[in-house]
């Protein structure tokens, strides 16, 4: 890939700290690896319902999801998941820039690819949280959630994750999952805690007091004290 030149960062009057300071919440990245079928997704899912609860900007990049637009010309070759995993933590690291705190959740396969990520995020000073979504392959080809690893396993679909295709289990993530021993809702409140513990996000009750359970991408809490629908900031 060409890299460019003659370019200049252009500074503007708005800091990151003032983003900070408008939505009262600091951005990072929580980035989940593992399996297909290992509960990314699920997990990710949960752990925005649970936080937005508590009144936290939170947005999910999904890798399907990601795939049908910003990816959609990419493919599962090793160079195509590198550039899928630089693109998305490129733009992890913009949406943390502003002040969400983004849920990335790929597989992203191989070790070298997720430093990249990590390096990015580092580099620019924003939290970089790595979850291992952690499930013994026959659990997640038992699953088989849209029913890719039988489609793997008769060869028409190549290269597939764990299958004909390698995943390099990270070694020392921030969190470890195993989502065939606990439920998923203790799997994002172990996330959870741990942002808490560490200091990135801090401890909040709920401030939308109905369940946030829309699955179409609309939610459907309401703020205590809001009026408009809009959510109020839970710290005190
Ligand atoms: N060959 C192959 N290998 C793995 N996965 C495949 C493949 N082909 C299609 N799919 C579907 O694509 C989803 C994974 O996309 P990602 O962007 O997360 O992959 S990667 O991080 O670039 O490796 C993955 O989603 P999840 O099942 O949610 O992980 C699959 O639905
Ligand atoms: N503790 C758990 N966490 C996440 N998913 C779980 C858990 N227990 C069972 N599952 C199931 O496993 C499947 C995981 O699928 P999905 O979230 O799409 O995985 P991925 O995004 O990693 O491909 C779902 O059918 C989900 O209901």
């Amino acid at each position: 890939m060409p890299t460019a030149t003659n370019i200049v960062w252009h500074d503007g009057a708005v800091t990151r700290e003032h983003r900070y300071s408008l939505l009262a919440q600091r951005g990072a990245t929580v980035w989940l690896t593992g399996l297909s079928g290992s509960g990314k997704s699920t997990v990710s899912v949960a752990l925005e319902q649970m936080m937005f609860k508590k009144g936290y900007l939170i947005y999910r990049l999904d890798g399907d999801n990601i795939r049908f637009g910003l990816n959609s010309n990419l493919g599962f070759s090793a160079e195509d998941r590198k550039e899928n995993i630089r693109r998305i933590s490129e733009v992890a690291k913009l949406m943390a820039d502003v002040g969400v705190i983004s849920t990335s959740a790929f597989i992203s396969p191989y070790i070298a690819d997720r430093q990249v990520a990590r390096q990015i995020h580092d580099k620019a000073g924003i939290p970089f949280v790595e979850v291992h979504v952690d499930v013994p392959l026959e659990v997640a080809e038992k699953r088989d959630p849209k029913g890719l690893y039988k489609k793997a396993r008769t060869g028409e679909i190549k290269n597939f994750t764990g299958i004909s295709d390698p995943y390099e289990a990270p070694e020392t993530p921030e969190v470890r999952i195993n989502t065939d021993k606990l439920s998923v809702n203790d799997c994002a409140k172990a996330i959870l805690d741990y942002l808490v513990e560490k200091g990135i996000v801090e401890q909040r009750d709920d401030v939308v007091n109905k369940p946030v359970e829309s699955a179409n991408g609309t939610a459907n809490g309401t703020a205590n004290g809001a009026t408009n629908g809009a959510v109020v900031n839970g710290s005190s």
